[in-house]
């Protein structure tokens, strides 16, 4: 997920709009056999740069699951053979979406298990930043994770949850700890920090920024300060949130948010970059990158 509140987009609401698909969960046939060389072409410069880039720099729950799924260079992967795989595995399987759908078609998806993924793959002028999750965000970014249970479990939890949250009318406190984990999260290994978020695993350019610039802050993962931190959501992060493991997000999913939407009712929201005297601060950042930046599109 790139994009926060989907708007008027090049493939997903826009095609809902003008007409709404043909299925009530937004789900198309991936048809992979249509998919056109130049289509292939441009998944394999993406997957072949971002292979050299992240060994030392995914987590190892991230590289055992791309071993384990067939997902390579040379083509797009076909959603079904990833979903046997998935199926046996976690439980899960992958359906192909134009792009971003509504909310509740997201989480209701989530929560049964099914990772909507988008079916376009970015045009070639758009490789290093595209404005809602194609078909190389979704499948090289999240689909290795869906391999861990821990993730796995999180992620159909969050479906449940965000189905709650929207009844609640609480969603973008939600939306956070889903952006700072499953998106833009950090977790701490014995080598150092390992990306396992989305967002960063399927970007060229964020890949090295998150881990080895030194504007970004990374501040260990707090619940109810996450929930009410701000993230932008057209440019790289100015804080990513670190966990000790992965498995620290089953703890998260059982927890009540309830009594936690309550609480945080009214009080006042933390900019992307600021440091709380509370924060376990890991890395603190210089904030060089985003000084010159306006603060845009923070959510
Ligand atoms: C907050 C909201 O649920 C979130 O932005 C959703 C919206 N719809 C989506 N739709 C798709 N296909 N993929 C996504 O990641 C999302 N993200
Ligand atoms: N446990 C949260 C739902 C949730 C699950 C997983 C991740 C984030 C949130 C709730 O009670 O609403
Ligand atoms: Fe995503």
């Amino acid at each position: 997920m790139q994009a926060q509140a989907p708007t008027q987009t090049r493939h997903g609401l826009a095609a809902g709009e003008a007409g709404r698909p043909a299925r009530a969960d937004w789900t198309i046939p991936q048809d992979w056999a249509r998919y056109t060389a130049t289509e292939h072409a441009v998944w394999k410069t993406l997957f072949e740069r971002q292979s050299r880039l992240l060994p030392g720099r995914a987590c190892d729950a991230f590289v055992q699951g791309m071993r384990d799924l067939p997902i390579g260079p040379e083509q797009i992967p076909d959603f079904e053979r990833l979903s046997e795989i998935l199926m046996a595995r976690t439980g899960w399987q992958v359906v192909a979406v134009p792009g971003l759908v509504p909310d509740e078609v997201f989480f209701e998806h989530l929560a049964n298990r099914r990772f909507p993924a988008g079916h376009f793959i970015r045009q070639p002028h758009e490789l290093d930043y595209l404005e809602e999750p194609d078909v190389f965000h979704d499948v090289f970014g999240h689909v290795p994770m869906l391999m861990n249970p821990a993730i796995a479990d999180y992620i159909q939890a969050y479906g449940v949850g965000g189905l709650r949250a929207q009844q609640l009318g609480v969603l973008d406190k939600l939306a956070r700890v889903y952006w700072y984990t499953v998106e833009f999260g950090l977790v701490q290994q014995a080598e150092g920090l390992r990306i396992y978020g989305a967002g960063i695993a399927s970007s060229y350019t964020e890949t090295v920024f998150a881990l080895d610039d030194p504007s970004p802050n990374r501040i260990a993962f707090d619940l109810e300060r996450v929930m009410r931190t701000r993230y932008r959501i057209d440019d790289f992060q100015e804080s990513y949130f670190v966990i000790d493991d992965l498995d620290q997000l089953l703890e998260l999913a059982r927890i009540d948010f309830a009594p936690l939407y309550a609480r945080t009712q009214g009080q006042a929201e933390h900019a992307p970059g600021s440091v709380l005297a509370s924060d376990r601060v890991l890395v603190r950042g210089t904030g060089t990158y985003h000084a010159a930046k306006n603060a845009k599109n923070l959510v």
